[in-house]
């Protein structure tokens, strides 16, 4: 069975891929003095608490942030026996192009993203992802990966206001029943939410403007859904868009080694 892990600067994401179907999905913050043996700590409890008895044989890795990389490389040699793919390192090839330019380093949860939308969804794309930054990830027609935008997250630029201003609280993001905020919570959420609604807008159009041609806009993470409900900016939703590349991108280099 695969183990797929995803790894984004706030979160972590195991899941276990039985070769049709995910059996289970557990989340973690990411932290990178977190040891190999720390990692089978935490994984075999809540496998054993789900009375999940599993050979873990295969074991592929994203991940944005490089620190935690070594430690996953020897949970996966020590606990299961298996040297892991590792998307953006040497051994591990793409079924997609990347056409940026030379010497720049995608983050390789856009390639998996890329990846996974070319597989279920065709080319000529625009993937939204909402994670600690937001990015979106522009899919050619033949599915190669040839650029984006990064912009700062939800919960980031939230977090950034309160750390920036004595006066403003942490708030959390929801949808604001009103533009016209009367009090100071309301007025962050509503400068975060609408502004947001504006720049995903804007930037989808500007995308389509450039690219010539028409596009398909997919989102997730799991704040998709909450903008969504304002406006239909999103043409699919699918939280499960990076787990699905990474177990495309496993079968793909498994068969060819
Ligand atoms: N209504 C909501 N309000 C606040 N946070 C939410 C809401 N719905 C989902 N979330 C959060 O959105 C995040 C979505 O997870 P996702 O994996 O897409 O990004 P992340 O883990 O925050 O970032 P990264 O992948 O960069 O580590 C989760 O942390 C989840 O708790
Ligand atoms: C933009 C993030 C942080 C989003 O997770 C990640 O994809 C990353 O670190 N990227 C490197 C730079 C790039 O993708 O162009
Ligand atoms: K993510």
């Amino acid at each position: 069975m695969l183990l797929a892990i995803d790894c984004g600067n706030t979160n972590t994401v195991f899941s276990i891929w039985d070769g049709t179907r995910f059996l289970a999905t557990w989340r973690t913050s990411t932290e990178h003095q977190r040891t190999a043996d720390q990692y089978y700590v935490w994984l075999s409890s809540l496998m054993k608490f789900q009375k999940m008895e599993v050979e873990i044989t295969e074991v592929i890795v994203s991940s944005t942030v490089p620190r935690v990389v070594f430690n996953l490389r020897v949970f996966a040699d020590r606990y299961f026996n298996t040297r892991p793919i590792v998307v953006g390192k040497e051994g591990c090839i793409l079924p997609v192009d990347v056409r940026v330019d030379t010497g720049t380093q995608v983050g390789p949860d856009r390639l998996v993203n890329t990846v996974a939308g070319f597989d279920l969804y065709g080319g000529d794309l625009i993937i939204v992802d909402f994670g600690t930054a937001t990015t979106f990830d522009v899919v050619d027609t033949d599915g190669a990966y040839i650029g984006g935008v990064i912009a700062p997250g939800v919960n980031l630029s939230l977090e950034a206001l309160h750390q920036a201003a004595a006066a403003l609280p942490h708030v959390d993001i929801t949808k604001p029943q009103a533009v016209i905020g009367t009090n100071t919570v309301a007025c962050m959420q509503s400068g975060v939410f609408w502004g947001y609604i504006g720049l995903i807008k804007e930037v989808c159009a500007r995308i389509q403007g450039e690219h010539g041609r028409p596009m398909k806009v997919i989102s997730t993470g799991g704040l998709a859904p909450l903008f969504q409900q304002a406006e239909a900016l999103f043409d699919e939703f699918n939280d499960d868009l990076t787990m699905h590349g990474l177990v495309v991108i496993n079968k793909y280099n498994r068969e060819r080694n």
